[in-house]
């Protein structure tokens, strides 16, 4: 079978380069949430002679997600991460044996039993967020939800205070390793989306200025893994500890520790960015919407924020999920056929990668009804969950490669909005519209924005920071 050649596409298409006006090197996905608009659920992009299917209808996202027909395909901005954090997690070939053995020695690291644990690492952070935040009129949020992000992988993956939230903010080292995972976060999205050569003279530009603080990064992480393996620093039940001590029951061998150090530096990328956005549109949205922010008020003041209160925050996680559908962080993944494969009537061959745009299947008025374009958190309520299969709602990917963070990602987030909404009510500084703005970087995150707080009645009071 070969591709097929009727695909619609965006035009006019120049010989040989192709749709070289059909991309946005700033606004990828949006963009082409927008051309879904305009070419239906299924169209193509030509740049020289690699030819992209954009799947954006949500039945037909749903179909490649059916793990038997198609599997995950290691390209765009997660390939560019391969030559940062190798044989990470995230960017292992499924088929590369050391992916197995780390996902058995580290699944057990984010069940229900692990967050259990977690939880008072978790509960540190927000406390030290809104000791922070404590007696100003305007905070940015961007700032704030990156440092609390971090923060929290810091403390309940390796047992480390980043000082984030010290006075005298973090020391040097961190602050590189900031600046490194911000200028890689950029150049993997902007290589990705650029246009060819052009793109690729800007590319090794961009390698070349996050060179040495990338290999400060590296040093620094080595350190703390060095200081937990020769004792002089003791962890608690945390992710670095089950990377070093655990042998997997399949194969008997533990991790090497350049793996490990793949891994650190993997979650530390993978659990701030993503959490971070959901947190930042969540925040944005509850804003603009004080009745809904009373609702998780309310909810968090009954519950409490112990474990089991913040597991079973129902509304705050329906608000979340909404945020989720809207804008997912990852905006889209690329699918490869495992076999010759019809989608939407259109021939794709075996082995031909196809990239499932999130974004828009999320929003298809015929999965979601007409009212897909609106944030309506009740959309979750459970009476209606039964709607929405899975295979419909995908922010945390599909099959074996989806999202080993979930349920941390859940929790952290459910914690952090309410104990937020809990002691101070949030106001737009600006005039708003109904959506936010949003940028791109790999992932889909708000622009930068700030809120005008002010303490809410009967908030609890905060305990300062842990420094
Ligand atoms: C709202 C927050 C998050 C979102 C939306 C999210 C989304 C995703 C998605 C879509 C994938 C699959 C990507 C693909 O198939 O190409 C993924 C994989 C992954 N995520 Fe997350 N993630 C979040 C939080 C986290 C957190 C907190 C961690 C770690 C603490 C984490 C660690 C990972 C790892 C290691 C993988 C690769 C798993 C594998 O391939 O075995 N994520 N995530």
């Amino acid at each position: 079978m070969k591709l097929d050649t009727r695909l619609p596409h965006p035009g006019p298409r120049v010989p040989i380069l192709g749709d070289v006006f059909g991309a946005d090197r700033d606004r990828p996905t949006q963009h082409e949430m927008a051309l879904a608009a305009e070419l239906g659920p299924i169209f193509e992009r030509k740049l020289l002679d690699t030819h992209l299917v954009l799947v954006a209808g949500g039945e037909l996202a749903g179909q490649c997600n059916d793990e038997d027909r198609w599997a995950r395909a290691l390209a765009g901005p997660t390939l560019k991460f391969r030559g940062i954090v190798g044989a990470g997690l995230f960017t292992a070939k499924t088929s590369d044996p050391l992916w197995g053995q780390a996902r058995r020695i580290l699944d057990p690291g984010f069940a229900q039993s692990a967050l259990r644990l977690y939880h008072a690492a978790m509960q540190s952070v927000a406390d030290d967020l809104i000791a922070h935040w404590d007696g100003r009129e305007r905070v940015d949020v961007h700032e704030a939800m990156t440092n609390a992000t971090l923060e929290v992988i810091a403390r309940a993956g390796f047992s480390r205070n980043l000082g984030l939230f010290t006075d005298g903010g973090a020391d040097p080292q961190v602050q590189t390793m900031l600046t490194a995972l911000d200028q890689v976060l950029s150049w993997a999205s902007e290589s990705s989306n650029d246009l060819p050569v052009v793109g690729q003279v800007r590319g090794f530009l961009q390698q070349r200025a996050f060179a040495a603080n990338l290999a400060q990064t590296r040093a620094y992480i080595d350190a703390i893994v060095a200081d937990r393996v020769s004792g002089a620093e003791v962890g608690g039940d945390d992710l670095l500890g089950l990377m070093l001590d655990t042998v997997d029951p399949e194969t008997g061998a533990k991790l090497p520790l350049d793996n490990v150090r793949d891994q650190v530096l993997t979650f530390l990328v993978a659990g701030h960015e993503t959490t971070a956005a959901l947190l930042e549109v969540t925040l944005w949205y509850l804003a603009a919407r004080p009745d809904l922010a009373q609702r998780v008020v309310d909810e968090g003041r009954s519950r409490g924020f112990d474990y089991s209160g913040v597991a079973g925050m129902r509304t705050t996680r329906n608000v979340l999920n909404e945020s989720l559908r809207l804008w997912p962080p990852v905006p889209g993944m690329f699918r490869v056929a495992r076999t010759d494969q019809q989608l939407g009537g259109y021939d794709i061959p075996a082995g031909h990668a196809v990239f499932v745009l999130t974004l828009a299947a999320q929003r298809d008025a015929q999965v979601w009804g007409p009212t897909a374009d609106r944030f309506d958190p009740d959309r979750w309520d459970a009476k209606a969950l039964r709607r929405y299969p899975d295979r419909y709602f995908t922010p945390f990917g599909t099959g074996p490669r989806s999202c080993i963070g979930r349920a941390f990602a859940m929790q952290e987030s459910a914690l952090l909005i309410s104990k937020i909404c809990d002691a101070f009510v949030l106001d737009h500084v600006d005039e708003v519209g109904d959506e936010p703005v949003m940028r791109e970087r790999g992932t889909l995150r708000p622009a930068p924005f700030s809120v005008a707080i002010a303490p809410r009645p009967g908030a609890s009071v905060p305990t300062p920071p842990t420094g």
